[in-house]
């Protein structure tokens, strides 16, 4: 039925919930078997119905959904969701409250011997470092401990194929770095392939294999963190994952002439273009004929970010060290480091580098 060897396969899958506005257009994609992957966009870019589309929780009007090679949507074909051997672990964890964590685990093995199911549940107990809560009761757990425990009852079953949505919104910052970390390794070591939704970009570039960066329903760039990172394809790729310099050049080929100089390009271009560079990709020598002029710094502690008012107006912004050398009213030459990206010019488009 397929020659797809993907864990995952969607091709050309779109959704309409309203007549005009797909909420999922013409979505393909493709996760190798063990992969953990990332659904990265803004709110309603159809992140949360392209996981639903895969769990069967939606029906696709268009294209075609594959697991492990069997087309399981589309073409006339349709596995109900429990069917397919996918898990899920939701925003909220949605435990059971009257059952202990090792109950909530045990919940989906039904069909197995009491024997096999308290072996699994072990595994997967000591998988999740759940042993020694086993007995608890979710509120008697914290948020990154119900998150473990939501993420070892999906796993317990075994599926091929496991879903979480925004999984680590409800967690605070200090949590939600611990628990990424962690969730990321007990993922890799059940082997399942794994898809997760989020709008954070870091969260994204720290825990997935492939990123798969969305907008109003279509997929914008599929790559790796760091591909997706240095080599956005488009300006809303750029600016969504990160800080972005946009400067205007001249490019001929595989470098572009623009106010920091002569910046070589990551892939050739002609004519008017606007080189995008990041902050922390500027090098900046105090230097009392540079042609920048440091207007403002932002102090982080680890780092910081200066504003530098070019000779030509353009204003950029740098991220160095937290270097003591750099003040206000100091001129600096800016040096571009590695290879730039280069976008058309658009001239209707405000210059948001300059002020
Ligand atoms: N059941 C539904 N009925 C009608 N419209 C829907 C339904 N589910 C989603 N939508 C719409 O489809 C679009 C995509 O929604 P979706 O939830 O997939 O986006 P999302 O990227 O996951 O957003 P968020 O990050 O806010 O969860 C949105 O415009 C949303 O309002």
């Amino acid at each position: 039925m397929s020659a797809s060897n993907s864990a995952i396969e969607l091709r050309s899958v779109s959704k309409w919930f309203q007549r005009n506005t797909p909420a999922v257009h013409q979505v393909s994609l493709q996760a190798p078997r063990g992969a953990l992957l990332a659904l990265l966009g803004p709110s309603g870019c159809g992140k949360t119905t392209t996981l639903r589309l895969i769990a069967g929780l939606e029906i696709p009007d268009t294209g075609e959904i594959y697991l492990a090679g069997a087309r399981v949507a589309g073409g006339g074909d349709w596995t109900p969701p429990e069917q397919r051997r996918v898990g899920m672990v939701f925003q909220d964890y949605a435990l059971f409250p009257h059952l202990t964590v090792r109950e909530n685990v045990a919940f989906g093995l039904n069909g197995r011997s009491t024997r096999e199911r308290a072996a699994r549940v072990g595994d997967l107990l000591a998988l999740t470092g759940l042993a020694d809560l086993a007995d608890r009761y979710p509120h008697q757990l914290s948020g990154g401990q119900q998150q473990r425990v939501a993420l070892a009852r999906a796993l317990a079953p075994d599926p091929q194929v496991i879903l979480l949505d925004e999984p680590f919104s409800n967690l605070d910052a200090v949590l939600r770095k611990a628990t990424r970390e962690e969730v990321r390794r007990i993922l890799r070591q059940s082997g399942a392939t794994a898809v997760f939704v989020t709008h954070d970009q870091e969260e994204a570039f720290s825990i997935a294999d492939i990123v798969v960066v969305m907008r109003n329903g279509a997929i914008e760039q599929i790559g790796a963190p760091h591909e997706i990172y240095l080599r956005p394809s488009t300006r809303t790729v750029a600016t969504f994952v990160g800080e972005a310099n946009f400067v205007p050049a001249r490019a001929s080929g595989r470098c572009a002439e623009c106010v920091l100089g002569s910046v070589p390009l990551a892939a050739p271009r002609n004519g008017p273009v606007e080189v995008m560079v990041r902050p922390e990709a500027l090098d900046l020598c105090p230097d009392a004929a540079g042609c920048g002029l440091i207007e403002e710094i932002v102090f982080f502690g680890h780092d910081q970010l200066i504003g530098i008012r070019m000779c030509d107006g353009t204003l950029i912004q740098a991220r160095t060290g937290p270097r003591i050398d750099i003040t206000p009213g100091a001129r600096v030459a800016v040096r571009v480091q590695g290879e730039a990206v280069a976008f058309p010019y658009d001239e209707n488009r405000e210059p948001r580098t300059k002020n």
